[in-house]
């Protein structure tokens, strides 16, 4: 117990006053620290790591719902004497899918009572050892309502004690009887899934290539514990909510090169006719064959569908092209002159002249082009963008899921000595960090990603008298400085329009080649205050090519990168669908996932996601609550706990009640 002088105690007065309206004589006081002392005991809660998750919802769903693996591995733990593999995977899949689980297994068992009668048994042993790790009290709170009281008798109550045997039993028999089991097993199973992932961090690009965003974020939004680092991929959206015409644009494109229109149609409610009514008017002659969209083996469209889209999809481009363009001229601080391109373009011999060199285009129709102001958007595109922006900023679902990003999420996070960001830091080549200038201030290192977080809250926030604008979401989305991005530039024109692919090339900043040198990394660590020894930093954004024989684990073990590839069109690249970085009391895991086929596949076949969990680090003494940066926090709690049952005994401050 600490100590404490009269002069201490009486310079605390104040605040121990305020402390003793919550706890308000010795005995409350000190039950409340022998409470928080046993929980510093405790082993450390779950985190599991996830990133560019690029809008593959059912992936990611199955990944939230098996936890990544832990659940089956938990049942083995429990059940794995007594059960075969088939049953394993079989009590598996019902916690993951509970409802359609229930509704298949309902067609085939013939004797139902008892099936629910064994199958309860065996969901409160496994809820069980999920919950073994947490007070009583975090486990009362996540449980549902309607079962509070029966599963914390089930949890709690020792189905072998003689005493308590029939009683037990009895509880499980009733709520058969009473037909409550389904909701009974919908909702344990729910508690199994959140007790097994205690915390969850998400290090960003959960938009664009795939067709959830939005569910992914419905998600998130329900999910008990979460954090979120912005991916550029995010911004890009949440700049596009702040009504950023540039990021619209972008934003809409993606979802047109994706054949993505439901997530702005129906998702978010975002009216498109505009754009079709326009596009197909303006690019009727030209068979934009280079916008064709994307799709998946199993997406099919009809010639219609894919003409209408690729006009869509060409359209949008030149009016993002105009607008980048207009933004760069407008923003002389953003340095980025070489990416005005519309100008380069000899209009008559179709060519442009990049970095020097002229290259032909692949195209000669440009229908909304003027010559002497390329860049300017004509009246009907104007019109297009005015009715766009209308429906982003007043997209409601939309708008819900930007405040949540901007609630949860950061440019960086230090987290129980990991620091957390998506993707790079600003670095000059000779390994120093780079000083960047901006909105007439200079910084690097923490102080520069620190003000660049305050930069891109401004711009969502303030509508005016704001040191920055929305577009600041922009040039976070795509320019080298920018901790979201990191490259030297986004080639996304030339794609389009240059066949040659020299030009399409993108280089990564010298932090992706730099912080792979433990020595680097141990002073971004330092930079933060973090400690080298022990601490990593975790990115995601550079998919790793695993395939390649390429190690998700960098630096001498000091940096985790993550990017596993949730995205189908990144699959090939890294040879996995995703990975999952765990950290729980042992240590540090890494799951690497196979691609998920379906739901029907889990359900009617049992089908889950192979997923091979690996060590990453082994700690030599199990983590416990007290050294994480809650139990920092308890630790504090403690402390003043103490000086105030001090303060009451020396008569400094009196009991309340
Ligand atoms: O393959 P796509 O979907 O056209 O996207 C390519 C673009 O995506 C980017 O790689 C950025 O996305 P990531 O953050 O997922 O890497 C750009 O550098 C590139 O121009
Ligand atoms: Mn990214």
């Amino acid at each position: 117990m600490n100590l404490f002088t009269e002069p201490e105690l009486f310079e605390k007065k104040e605040y121990l006053e305020l402390l003793s309206e919550k706890f308000g004589n010795i005995p409350y006081a000190t039950s409340e620290v022998v409470n928080l002392k046993a929980i510093l005991n405790l082993p450390k809660g779950t985190e599991h790591f996830l990133t560019d998750i690029h809008g593959e919802y059912v992936a990611f769903n199955h990944v939230m719902r098996n936890a990544s693996g832990v659940v089956k591995r938990k049942i083995k733990d429990v059940l794995g004497k007594t059960l075969s593999a088939s049953e394993i995977t079989e009590l598996a899949i019902l916690i993951y899918y509970p409802e359609e689980k229930l509704q298949y297994i309902k067609k085939r068992e013939p004797d139902l009572a008892n099936w629910y009668k064994v199958t309860i048994y065996r969901l409160i042993q496994v809820c069980r050892d999920a919950s073994s790790k947490y007070t009583r009290s975090k486990v009362r709170k996540a449980l549902p309502k309607e079962f509070a009281y029966m599963m914390e008798e089930l949890l709690h109550e020792d189905e072998d004690r003689f005493n308590k045997r029939d009683y037990y039993n009895k509880i499980i028999d009733t709520i058969v009887e009473l037909e409550r089991a389904d909701k009974f097993i919908i909702q344990i199973s729910a508690v199994i899934q959140r007790l097994t992932i205690d915390h969850l961090h998400i290090l960003g690009d959960v938009y664009d290539r795939g067709p959830g965003p939005h569910y992914i974020m419905d998600t998130l939004m329900n999910h008990h514990s979460v954090d979120f680092q912005w991916g550029n991929h995010d911004i890009l959206w949440m700049g596009a909510a702040a009504g950023d015409r540039a990021c619209i644009a972008n934003a809409v494109r993606i979802c047109l090169r994706y054949a993505n229109m439901d997530i702005l149609e129906d998702g978010y409610g975002v009216n498109m006719l505009p754009l079709a009514t326009f596009a197909m008017r303006t690019y009727r002659e030209d068979d934009c064959k280079k916008f064709m969209p994307k799709l998946s083996e199993k997406e099919l469209l009809s010639d219609n569908d894919r003409n209408m889209l690729a006009k869509m999809h060409k359209a949008i481009s030149m009016i993002q092209f105009k607008l980048e363009h207009q933004i760069v001229m407008e923003n002389p601080d953003f340095g980025m002159e070489n990416r005005l391109l519309l100008d380069k373009i000899n209009y008559e011999n179709h060519t442009i002249q990049i970095d020097g060199t002229i290259y032909p285009l692949n195209t000669t129709h440009f229908p909304t082009v003027d010559p002497q102001t390329p860049w300017m958007l004509t009246e009907d595109e104007q019109h297009v963008m005015d009715r766009l922006q209308t429906s982003f900023l007043t997209a409601e679902k939309l708008q819900t899921h930007i405040r949540f990003l901007y609630a949860k999420g950061s440019i960086y996070l230090k987290y129980n000595g990991n620091l957390l960001f998506h993707a790079s830091i600003p670095m000059n080549e000779d390994g120093t960090f780079k000083e960047v200038t901006l909105y007439g201030e200079t910084a690097s290192g923490k102080a520069l990603m620190t003000k660049m977080d305050q930069w891109a809250r401004e711009a969502y926030f303030s509508k005016s008298r704001r040191s920055c604008g929305t577009a600041f979401l922009w040039y976070l989305w795509c320019h080298e400085d920018s901790p979201l991005f990191g490259k030297d530039k986004m080639a996304t024109f030339e794609r389009y329009f240059v066949d040659d692919k020299g030009p399409h090339k993108e280089r990564y900043t010298p932090y992706f080649t730099l912080v792979n040198e433990e020595s680097t990394a141990i002073r971004v660590l330092q930079e933060f205050g973090l400690d080298p020894k022990e601490n990593h930093i975790i990115n995601g954004h550079v998919p790793v090519k695993t395939t390649s024989g390429e190690s998700p684990i960098k630096a001498n073990g000091r940096l985790l990168v993550i990017d596993g590839g949730f995205a189908k069109a990144y699959q090939s690249t890294t040879g996995i669908a995703g990975y999952t970085l765990i950290y729980n009391s042992y240590g540090l895991q890494l799951a690497s996932h196979e691609p998920f086929e379906s739901v029907e596949k889990a359900i009617n076949d049992g089908v889950d996601i192979r997923s091979t969990i690996s060590v990453i680090e082994k700690v030599l003494e199990r983590k416990r609550v007290e050294n994480t940066d809650i139990g920092e926090k308890l630790k504090k709690q403690i402390y003043y706990l103490e000086m105030l049952i001090q303060a009451y005994r020396k008569g400094i401050v009196k009991e309340k009640q």
